[in-house]
């Protein structure tokens, strides 16, 4: 009760609000966590003249390189409802969409380096935005702390939960190497790179969020439909819950 309480005044109260964001920053309590609702920005010299929309999103950042990522937000798209947003696949559709970021973007991508923030938030910002869902799977990004403050301080507040698919290097390799979607960043050169980066850069992100209690830490061994049973508890929690499901 007090628990359907809670989101039902975090999210639907929000819902068409005029408030300044200083309101989307309550925290909403679901079950043993601490959540903040994510509000939408209102940075209109950020989203090229797309209205704001003044609505409390649920997101969810999805990361580990090569992970299986993808394949795993498919699925919870079909089992909970959520928008797929893949930062790497809204970078690529920039690249063949010529776009003015488009030869910037190709080849930061094949060294396997990161896309600066504010290409990669505003991109995500307006597919968020134009979105009717309110439940999303950002998948690959934020990649550096600069990417995560970049974002947190346009949306006013933190993703809700934070999915870390964790694969084994040797693995992660093997499943790249065959993917088999003629990626120019799907070759061994490129591969290493990514790695260095994933450490160096995305790394620090996960452990930001780690020490938030913000992390669930999936075993990315295994068949598709066995990691989907380690995925599946993480939003079932929320999905028996009337109002979550209406977000
Ligand atoms: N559990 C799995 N076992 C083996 N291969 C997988 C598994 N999950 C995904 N794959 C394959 O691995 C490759 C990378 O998966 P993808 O979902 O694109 O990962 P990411 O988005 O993390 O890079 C794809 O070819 C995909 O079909
Ligand atoms: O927020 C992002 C997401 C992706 N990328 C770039 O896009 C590449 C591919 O990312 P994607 O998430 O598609 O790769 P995956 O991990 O799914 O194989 C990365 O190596 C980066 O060069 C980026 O710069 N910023
Ligand atoms: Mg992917």
């Amino acid at each position: 009760m007090w628990r359907r309480a809670t989101i039902q005044s975090s999210f639907s109260y929000l819902i068409n609000s005029s408030s300044s964001s200083s309101i989307f920053k309550q925290p909403i309590n679901i079950f043993s966590h601490t959540f903040t609702s994510t509000p939408i920005p209102f940075h209109p010299q950020e989203m090229d003249g797309i209205p704001p929309k003044h609505i409390s999103r649920f997101i969810t950042f999805v990361l580990g390189p090569g992970s299986g990522k993808g394949t795993q937000c498919a699925k919870i798209v079909e089992t909970f409802g959520f928008k797929h947003l893949s930062a790497g696949d809204l970078l690529r559709r920039e690249i063949v969409s010529d776009s003015k970021y488009g030869s910037m973007i190709l080849t930061t991508i094949k060294e396997g380096r990161i896309v600066p923030s504010e290409v990669t938030v505003k991109l995500i910002l307006r597919e968020i935005q134009s979105s009717d869902n309110l439940k999303f799977l950002i998948d690959g990004f934020p990649r550096s702390e600069e990417n995560r403050i970049a974002f947190e301080q346009i949306i006013g507040a933190e993703p809700n939960i934070v999915l870390f698919f964790d694969c084994p290097e040797e693995e992660m390799v093997k499943r790249v190497l065959s993917r088999n979607q003629g990626r120019i960043d799907d070759n061994i050169d490129t591969i290493k790179k990514r790695l260095k980066v994933f450490e160096a850069l995305n790394r620090p992100v996960i452990d930001h969020y780690a020490t938030k209690g913000k992390v669930h830490k999936i075993n990315a061994v295994g068949t598709v439909d066995q990691i989907f049973e380690q995925v599946r508890p993480v939003f079932a929690a929320f999905e028996h819950d009337a109002d979550w499901k209406a977000v």
